[in-house]
């Protein structure tokens, strides 16, 4: 019988859900560190894809979480109200420009939020039509895979009426252009061969996180938005990733001068709890009831982390300190280009830092194997991130936002080595993990 904690997990688990690099057995969790078993400490600038936004054990969430999980306010909101997601509903709503119009809807996840979110819309509108863009990952059940552009979900079935388009990508622009104006004229040929009121909505991330961690031109979210307005088409921002102070502002959206119809949140809400919220006009999340629920939605020990993220990052100023430490962090890294040459481009905003790496600068050919090699040394080395992008050629850097400048140049240090020794790491070793 295994005894070691990732040979049972093999044992006992199915690979349904796994998406594994390395050998990865945690035990537990302070701050911005890991602890394996065996007890070997590793820094996580994966932030656990970004739903740690407070790391682990934050004092806010323990004391939040303690209090709610003694004394049960029931389970969720399908056919009681409870007080933590009454509140956290009331502070959200006090972040959104459009308060007075708009309510909220809880969810677990990304997933059932954006898929909430499509069928809510497409309900409300009589509408069927979804525009959405290559590349982006909305979810991982059936209905957020519907309108989902990422490679992972090829094979998944897709929304009748959806347009794909390609996500301005300024370092792999569409049709060799960097502003983005190529895919908004693609966007108009599109809509103009539809009958009016074919769309209902618009799914954008204001950065595309699982298709590169892509920072899109300036100005591009908001001539988008102005041609889904001019068609009525609502704007539904997935932040589920990069929002809530990781971008540098409370909201991503905020970079863009722009304010969708539709703000999806999910990962860092609940600070590490399954917690995700729409943010919607009245309209259309009140369109239908026992329409989009499941049993736990709106826990109350979930919406007591929630208020608590909200709180803290409030508190200790995280959206602004996520601004300057994204910047030290992408200086160092951009000192790492000079030596290590695998580095084509480096990206992001705030603590949403994308690093792509090439095997050469010129051709920009990917560097996939290459990629996995130094995630795999890192994680030796004692540094834990991932890859995304449809090259499988992205680093994804989005640690925890309490993460300490001390941290983050121990982890740029821990990178340094790690590019240094990556190509020690055997073929075969790679090739025990599925990845992507
Ligand atoms: C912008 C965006 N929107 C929605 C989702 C889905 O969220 P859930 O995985 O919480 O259902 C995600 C989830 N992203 C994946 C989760 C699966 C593992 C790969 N890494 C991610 O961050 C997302 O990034």
């Amino acid at each position: 019988m295994a005894h070691d904690l990732y040979s049972r997990d093999a044992a006992a688990i199915g690979n349904l859900q796994k998406l594994r690099f390395f050998p990865l057995a945690i035990a537990g969790g302070k701050g911005a560190r890991l602890v394996e078993e065996g007890g070997r400490e590793l820094l996580d600038f994966s932030g656990a894809w970004g739903a740690a936004s407070l790391g682990y054990g934050h004092p806010a969430i323990v004391e939040a979480v303690s209090d709610a999980v003694a004394n049960p306010a029931g389970a969720s909101i399908l056919s009681g109200s409870n007080a933590p997601a009454v509140t956290l509903a009331e502070r959200l709503l006090e972040t959104f420009p459009d308060r007075s119009t708009h309510k909220v809807w809880f969810g677990h996840s990304g997933s059932d939020a954006n898929e909430a979110a499509y069928r809510a819309i497409t309900r409300a509108t009589g509408r069927s039509g979804v525009v959405a863009f290559v590349g982006a990952y909305h979810g991982c059940t059936v209905g957020s895979m519907a309108f989902s552009g990422h490679s992972v979900q090829a094979d998944a079935a897709k929304a009748d009426g959806l347009i794909l388009l390609p996500y301005p990508d300024p370092y792999r622009p569409y049709e060799g252009d960097p502003t983005g104006d190529a895919v908004l004229t693609l966007f108009r040929e599109k809509l103009a061969a539809l009958p009016a009121g074919a769309v209902a909505a618009a799914f954008i991330e204001p950065i595309q996180s699982d298709g590169g961690l892509i920072v899109p031109p300036d100005g591009f979210l908001r001539k988008f938005a102005d041609i889904c307005r001019a068609h009525g088409i609502l704007v539904v921002c997935d932040e589920v990733k990069v929002g809530l102070g990781r971008s540098g502002r409370l909201h991503c959206f905020e970079h863009e001068g722009f304010v969708p119809d539709i703000l999806v949140l999910g990962k860092g809400l609940g600070g590490g709890l399954p917690l995700s919220a729409v943010i919607a006009p009245a309209e259309i999340l009140d369109c239908a009831s026992a329409f989009a629920m499941q049993t736990l939605h709106g826990n109350p020990i979930s919406a007591a982390a929630g208020i608590a993220v909200l709180q803290t990052i409030h508190r200790e100023g995280l959206a602004a300190a996520a601004e300057r430490k994204g910047k030290l962090l992408r200086e160092r890294l951009a000192g790492l280009a000079e030596r290590h040459h695998l580095i084509g481009d480096i990206r992001g905003r705030g603590l949403a830092c994308g690093v792509e790496l090439v095997r050469d600068r010129n051709t920009r050919q990917p560097a996939r194997m290459e990629t996995a090699k130094l995630i795999y040394r890192a994680y030796e080395l004692g540094l834990v991130l991932y890859y995304v992008g449809l090259n499988g050629n992205v680093l994804e850097i989005t640690p925890p936002l309490t993460v300490s400048e001390d941290e983050i140049h121990q982890a740029v240090d821990l990178l340094d080595k790690a590019f240094s020794e990556s190509a020690t790491v055997l073929d075969e070793v790679i090739s025990g993990f599925a990845g992507w």
